[in-house]
């Protein structure tokens, strides 16, 4: 029986996936074992069988000991043990949420439904590393990879709409302090129908605008604005998160050596935990439009076509529509005025999901399964 040892799991992309897990039944006929850098000796959690107390996560004995290491404690702690315990001669497969050591050779960027060949041609060559994709680019792949595996895309453009989930709890927790201030800025004008909206507008902005703002996280308003910017700067004027959309695509792919140019803005809005992505896609060929939703829809068993019109985008293509699911809405697919070579998608996805914990938890069936 494998022995894995899960770090992480009781955090916000950790909770995801041991609820997964424990729906699936993917306890069973595994050995878990659970760490914790905070709360050693404690019980570990209910996931429906017996589990020892929590172990000490930074303690490389125990952790080397097991077959699976599975992370989703994030960036620092990948950093802290993963090179000590490969350094001490430990053989067994890292599974990890954190971008750490995505670009990383010795590393493959999990998304089965889309790489299943490139992650069976990695352990087929002993590869033991492996890592999920950004949210955005695994959300991406998910609802276009129709398009990839036909290799149809000569470029492409992603503009996001990323959820607060994306930078940690906290900043869902701030997010809704905002909404919470602005709506308690103007609570009396709500009340009377008759106040004028001009008013309530320059209240709502000065409370946005004033020192006692919650905005320790996010540091400046999200609610009621939004903040172009996701992660650091690159010397190119690239943000990190941008610069990911294209580098972790093509890896995803195999295709390092003759890559798709993908490029875009990276946009936080006041969403809670789904990311959106609108695309221009451009075509190597003028290939008929019913043909392309049929490569889309046919892809993978969760993408979801949406047809082109309001009230199905707007039922079914919003973060309210599909947070909390595996489904991948995609839509607004339209020929754009450029030209018959130029497609628009919209889609949507829950980044907690698909965009984290899901390619994580196919990953450790697949190894269960060689
Ligand atoms: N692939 C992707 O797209 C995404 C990847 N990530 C990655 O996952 C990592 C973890 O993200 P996330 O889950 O948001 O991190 P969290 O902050 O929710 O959890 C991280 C750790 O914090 C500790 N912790 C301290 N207090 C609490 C508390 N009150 N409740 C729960 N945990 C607590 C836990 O460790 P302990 O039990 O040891 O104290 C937990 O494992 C990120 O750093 C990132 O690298 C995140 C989002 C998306
Ligand atoms: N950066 C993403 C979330 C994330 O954790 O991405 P990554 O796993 O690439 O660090 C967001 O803010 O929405």
């Amino acid at each position: 029986m494998l022995k894995v040892g899960f770090v992480g799991w009781r955090g916000m992309v950790g909770s995801v996936l041991m609820q997964r897990m424990v729906e699936e039944g993917d306890f069973n006929g595994i050995e878990p074992i659970f760490f914790t850098t905070s709360q050693a000796g404690q019980p570990g959690p209910d996931v429906g069988v017996d589990v020892p107390p929590l172990k000490d996560a930074f303690d490389l004995e125990a952790l080397k000991a097991l077959d699976v290491i599975v992370t989703c404690q994030g960036g620092d702690y990948t950093k802290k043990v993963f090179d000590d315990l490969r350094g001490g001669g430990w053989k067994g497969y890292w599974i990890d949420a954190a971008s750490t050591l995505r670009m990383a050779d010795e590393a493959t960027i999990v998304l089965d439904p889309v790489n299943r060949k490139v992650i069976d041609d990695q352990l087929a060559r002993g590869a033991k590393t492996f890592v999920g994709g950004n949210c955005t680019v695994s959300l991406m792949m998910m609802g276009l990879g129709g398009l990839f595996e036909a290799d149809m895309v000569e470029w492409m453009t992603s503009m996001t709409y990323q959820a607060a989930s994306g930078s940690g709890a906290k900043h869902m927790r701030e997010l809704l302090s905002q909404m919470g201030a602005l709506r308690d800025s103007v609570s009396n004008e709500l009340a009377d129908p008759g106040s004028a909206i001009l008013d309530i507008d320059r209240k709502v902005t000065a409370a946005m605008r004033g020192g006692d703002f919650p905005v320790d996280n996010f540091g400046a308003p999200l609610a009621g604005s939004l903040l172009p910017w996701i992660d650091s700067k690159l010397d190119n004027g690239q943000s990190r998160e941008e610069w990911k959309g294209s580098v972790e695509t093509n890896k995803i792919l195999g295709r390092q050596e003759n890559p798709v140019p993908i490029d875009g803005l990276c946009v936080r809005i006041g969403a809670m935990r789904s990311h959106s992505q609108a695309f221009t896609i451009k075509l190597k060929q003028n290939v008929p439009l019913d043909e392309i939703e049929e490569r889309i829809a046919t892809h993978n068993d969760w993408v979801k076509l949406v047809p082109n019109d309001k009230d199905a985008t707007n039922e079914s293509l919003t973060p309210a529509a599909v947070t909390g699911t595996l489904t991948v809405p995609v839509g607004r697919l339209r020929k754009l005025a450029m030209g018959g070579e130029y497609l628009s998608a919209f889609s949507v996805g829950d980044q907690l999901l698909w965009g984290a914990a899901e390619p994580l938890k196919r990953m450790l069936r697949i190894l269960r399964e060689q």
